[in-house]
């Protein structure tokens, strides 16, 4: 079966509250389609001399009346039917959103932002207007044309309607020749608006580099190409549309002349009366605007086709990492991880990430990784997380296959600091707490102290209410390092992993964190990433990566025996120390003889 449009869905839903909307529009309509009527009965009467001052007066009364009538009704058809759009706009993006939530991380991977941004307002925009003048318009052009051109040609005259309805069927060659153009036009311009969105949003979020790399011309070339792209694509857009508008406008002029001429005409020959004529011209200009807008809503129902379409795709998009059919329904888990032959390639990438994995990691103990930039660390976590699906039958956690673990259930056991830290734009306090479960301030203080970051947080004016801008941009990399690791141990989840955490923060403090986490992670499952020997010295086990492969494994002690990869980091990393501490010593010194000289 054809699936339906993302509006048919909504209409069908609704249609009760759009018929009773119809039913107040059409009612206004009908009121709107006696005017003629009672025009016509007047200037008959002025005609033939047969009207009375009372017959002025009831007249004018009844038209106070009709207009009052239109007014009420039109107004409450309108407001119902536009907050029914207004709803469709809501529940589109609220299930966008929703949808976007269950996509994973690979998805944003290949997206850019600014087309995520474009579904979201434009295309759902374009909807809406769909449900509000386009519903609207409709319902005005098919009353006002349907009975319009009943009463025209059933109480007036049949040949005079004929004749300036027969320039008409032209309007509807040119909806259907323009459709295509100005559906593909409106695709550019969405296309178009998308990658301006992204290139400002790239901008914002680059801008430490691009003034650093002195690149604000070369910014400024692109921004200015893609600008013109847009204003391109506009253009040809507001071409096909004016010209779309221009001809059909000229078409309706036609029949208006036709039906000046020919009823004038008529007239003379007394085949219809004065008020016949008026009544006619004035059923005519009621018909106008629903026949020009036809071609608008016309329109508008092409680009409505094209956003729902993209609006469709989006939501048809399967989240490939979610909870499986035979999910074990655990409630908790404790901790311990086994990694039997894991191998990976990444769903875009020919060669494996991983590459035969064994592993097991007891509850209560740590696991220190070492390696090579791109050896894999970071992608036996990301594993761990399920943030990509590993194969099945290959991690498991408390012996359960985390494939058939509930995704929520996973994630909350693990207290994850991620290399890139990611602040929100909020309070310290709420990013600290950035759980499904409320904190006490004192919990929010105690993970603080633990990640050594409390005495920092205390020094700001508004302490731990201090708003971060986007991306927390006013701490520094330490102390967002710092928060990021606050957040982790707040959870007091079984698992903890620390993707190269500490990296921004000097080896005292990194000392002190790790002389408070010891105490932290004895009942806890640990698994920490580091460039730094220093870092993961004292952890139960370690293991060396290196091309996807663990190439060295055992404790700090067995590792510095093997005379291999670990020892050689180890003695490179020693030597830089001591270089580091007796430069730091000659600057001290130095700075010392200045003061003193
Ligand atoms: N999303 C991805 N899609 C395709 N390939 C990826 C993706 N992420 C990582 N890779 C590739 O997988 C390999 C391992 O990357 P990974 O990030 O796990 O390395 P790493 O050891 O954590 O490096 P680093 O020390 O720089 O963090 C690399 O060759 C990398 O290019």
């Amino acid at each position: 079966m054809k699936k339906r449009s993302l509006f048919t869905e909504y209409f069908l839903q609704h249609k009760w509250e759009y018929m009773l909307g119809a039913v107040l529009l059409t009612i206004s309509l009908a009121l709107q389609l006696m005017v003629p009527l009672v025009l016509e009965e007047f200037t008959n009467g002025i005609q033939y001399a047969t009207i009375t001052a009372s017959d002025l007066m009831e007249l004018a009364v009844y038209f106070i009346w009709l207009g009052l009538g239109i007014f009420i009704f039109r107004s409450c058809g309108r407001i119902y039917i536009f907050r029914l759009s207004r709803m469709l706009e809501r529940d589109l993006r609220t299930r966008l959103f929703q949808h976007w939530e269950k996509l994973p991380a690979e998805y944003y991977q290949n997206q850019r932002i600014g087309n995520l941004m474009a579904h979201a307002v434009n295309d759902v925009n374009v909807l809406r207007q769909i449900g509000m003048q386009g519903v609207f318009q409709m319902i005005e052009a098919f009353i006002l044309i349907t009975i319009g051109i009943f009463l025209m040609a059933g109480t007036i005259n049949l040949y005079l309607t004929l004749l300036v309805f027969i320039p008409l069927p032209a309007l509807t060659y040119l909806a259907y020749r323009f459709r295509i153009k100005i559906r593909m036009h409106s695709t550019k311009v969405q296309e178009a608006i998308g990658t301006l969105t992204s290139r400002v949003q790239e901008f914002c979020t680059g801008i430490r580099v691009i003034k650093t790399y002195v690149q604000e011309q070369e910014e400024m070339k692109k921004f200015m190409k893609e600008n013109d792209q847009n204003i391109k694509a506009n253009q040809q857009l507001i071409r096909a549309n004016s010209l779309f508008t221009s001809l059909s406008q000229g078409i309706v002029g036609l029949s208006y002349l036709l039906s000046i001429v020919f009823g004038s005409i008529l007239v003379m020959r007394g085949t219809i009366t004065l008020g016949e004529f008026v009544a006619f011209n004035t059923y005519l200009s009621l018909l106008i605007s629903p026949i020009e807008n036809l071609g608008k809503v016309i329109n508008l129902f092409q680009q409505g086709k094209a956003a729902d379409q993209r609006l469709s795709e989006v939501l048809a998009t399967e989240p490939t990492i979610k909870d499986e059919k035979d999910v074990i329904p655990v409630m908790e888990l404790t901790g311990d991880i086994d990694i039997k032959n894991l191998s990976f390639k990444y769903p875009n990438s020919p060669l494996e990430a991983l590459h035969n994995i064994n592993l097991s990691i007891k509850k209560g103990t740590s696991l220190g990784i070492v390696g090579k930039i791109g050896s894999g660390k970071s992608t036996l976590v990301n594993l761990l997380l399920r943030l990509y699906n590993p194969p099945k039958g290959t991690i498991f956690i408390n012996q359960y296959d985390i494939r058939k673990l509930p995704l929520h259930v996973l994630r909350s056991s693990i207290g994850y600091v991620p290399q890139t830290n990611f602040l929100f734009s909020s309070t310290i306090q709420d990013n600290i707490a950035f759980d499904p479960k409320d904190y006490q301030t004192k919990y929010v203080f105690r993970a603080a102290r633990q990640a050594e970051v409390y005495a920092d947080i205390q020094g700001f004016a508004e302490g731990f209410q201090t708003a971060l801008g986007e991306r927390g941009l006013s701490l520094s990399g330490g102390q967002r390092q710092r928060v990021s690791i606050a957040r982790a141990l707040i959870k007091n989840s079984p698992i903890l992993i620390f993707d190269d955490s500490l990296s921004a923060v000097d080896a005292k403090t990194e000392e002190r964190i790790l002389y408070t986490l010891k105490a932290e992670m004895k009942e806890k499952t640990s698994i920490m990433i580091s460039h730094r020997i220093s870092t993961i010295q004292h952890a139960d086990q370690i293991i060396v990566m290196n091309k996807g492969q663990i190439v060295e494994q055992g404790t700090h002690e067995t590792l510095l025996r093997k005379n291999g990869i670990y020892k050689n980091m180890y003695v490179q990393q020693s030597n830089e120390m001591v270089l580091e501490t007796s430069n730091e010593r000659k600057i001290r010194i130095k700075k010392w003889g200045n003061e003193h000289r």
